[in-house]
């Protein structure tokens, strides 16, 4: 049903942190753990099947795979992940994948840059896939961190491309970069979604410190300003295709007063887990955000993780399919009960 109000979007969704051990040391993330550090971990399928089951049952549509990139750079994390019978972490998020759609809730795996092969491996089983660009200039956020290189991420987007996934990428805001770097990286993007179709949304994400990173001006980390995203949210609007999303994360930045510089999604909200990658930042209820965007004259309204187009086109991972044809209405967003 329409109201005919302009409709704003979310998921419902799990976050599962399967492992916080990573090849890169991005300067702003307080999400990575070194391997030999008490707090690294590497969730285990007893301890990530509950999590499946929990978001079903708080209707929850989508599991959000989120990890460390090639943690398995590390001998240590090697022979870990081969102690649970595993060659490598995708082949690990490849089983949880299968998994999580057995329990009804449909794979986005965000796991950094990942090859060609390993995209060729995990595409049939998720609904879409996601990969920020952060952002095309060379910071010094990035010292060290491989996958990190704009070359190498521009790649993977490139590649979700060529092999049909729909993808969630987006900018990080305040990591040293210039409002001309921010222009270059959201015109990359536009030029792979006009070659290929495959960009579902961009996330124009604030940086958010996190404890420990007062010495951020040693690598030009410096949070936003609302003034700076609101000029960040009009630029993408006006770079981006009209069929790709801007997003904003609700628990960052307050987004009512952005819809109107083109913000038309709230990303991933979750009912159940919080936000690994920024703790500290409680979702606000989503009975909250539908109150706020009514009684504004907006309809929030759910979808899956991938976007309702998609789901119209058949634009997603094969063995999905069952899952979102049960998931989805005639206008291909999430079904009410
Ligand atoms: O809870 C979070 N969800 C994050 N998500 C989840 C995202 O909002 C949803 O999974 C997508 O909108 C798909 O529904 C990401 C997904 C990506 O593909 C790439 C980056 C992010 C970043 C975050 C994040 O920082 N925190
Ligand atoms: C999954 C995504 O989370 C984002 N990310 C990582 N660290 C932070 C932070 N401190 N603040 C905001 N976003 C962050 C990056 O853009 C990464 O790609
Ligand atoms: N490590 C991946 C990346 O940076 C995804 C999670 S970031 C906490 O792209
Ligand atoms: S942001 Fe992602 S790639 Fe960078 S250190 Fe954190 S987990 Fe690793």
């Amino acid at each position: 049903m329409s109201t005919g109000m302009p409709i704003i979007t979310f998921s419902k969704n799990v976050f599962i942190p399967v492992t916080n051990v990573c090849r890169n040391q991005c300067a702003y993330c307080g999400f990575w753990r070194a391997p030999d550090h008490p707090g690294a971990s590497l969730l285990t399928e007893e301890e990530i099947l509950p999590i499946f089951q929990n978001g079903v049952l708080n209707g929850c549509t989508e599991a959000l795979f989120t990890f460390g990139e090639y943690p398995e750079t590390h001998p240590f994390f090697q022979k870990q992940l081969n102690a649970m019978g595993f060659e490598s972490i995708v082949d690990y998020v490849a089983h949880l994948s299968e998994l999580a759609i057995d329990c009804g809730i449909l794979p986005h795996t965000n796991g950094g840059a990942l090859t060609r092969k390993d995209l060729e491996k995990l595409a049939p089983l998720n609904a879409s896939m996601g990969l920020m660009l952060e952002t095309t200039a060379d910071v010094p956020a990035h010292k060290n961190c491989p996958g990190k290189d704009p070359k190498v991420r521009l790649d993977m987007i490139n590649n979700a491309g060529i092999l049909g996934i729909p993808m969630t990428t987006g900018i990080l805001v305040g990591i040293g970069e210039t409002k001309a770097d921010r222009v270059d990286s959201l015109e990359q993007i536009a030029k792979f979604h006009h070659k290929y179709g495959h960009i579902q949304e961009v996330i124009v994400q604030n940086y958010s410190p996190k404890p420990g990173q007062n010495d951020g001006n040693r690598f030009g980390l410096c949070p936003p300003s609302k003034e700076e995203m609101v000029e960040t949210i009009c630029a993408a609007r006006k770079i981006l295709p009209a069929d790709v999303a801007v997003q904003v994360a609700p628990n960052l930045i307050a987004p009512l007063d952005l819809i109107k510089y083109g913000v038309s999604d709230l990303g991933g909200i979750s009912p159940v887990t919080k936000d690994y990658i920024n703790p500290e930042a409680p979702w606000p209820k989503i009975e909250m955000l539908q109150t706020l965007l009514n009684e504004n004259g907006y309809e929030f309204r759910e979808r899956l993780p991938v976007y309702p187009h998609f789901v119209l086109k058949e634009k997603y991972g094969i063995r999905t399919k069952p899952l979102i044809l049960k998931l989805v209405d005639e206008n291909g967003y999430r079904k009410g009960d």
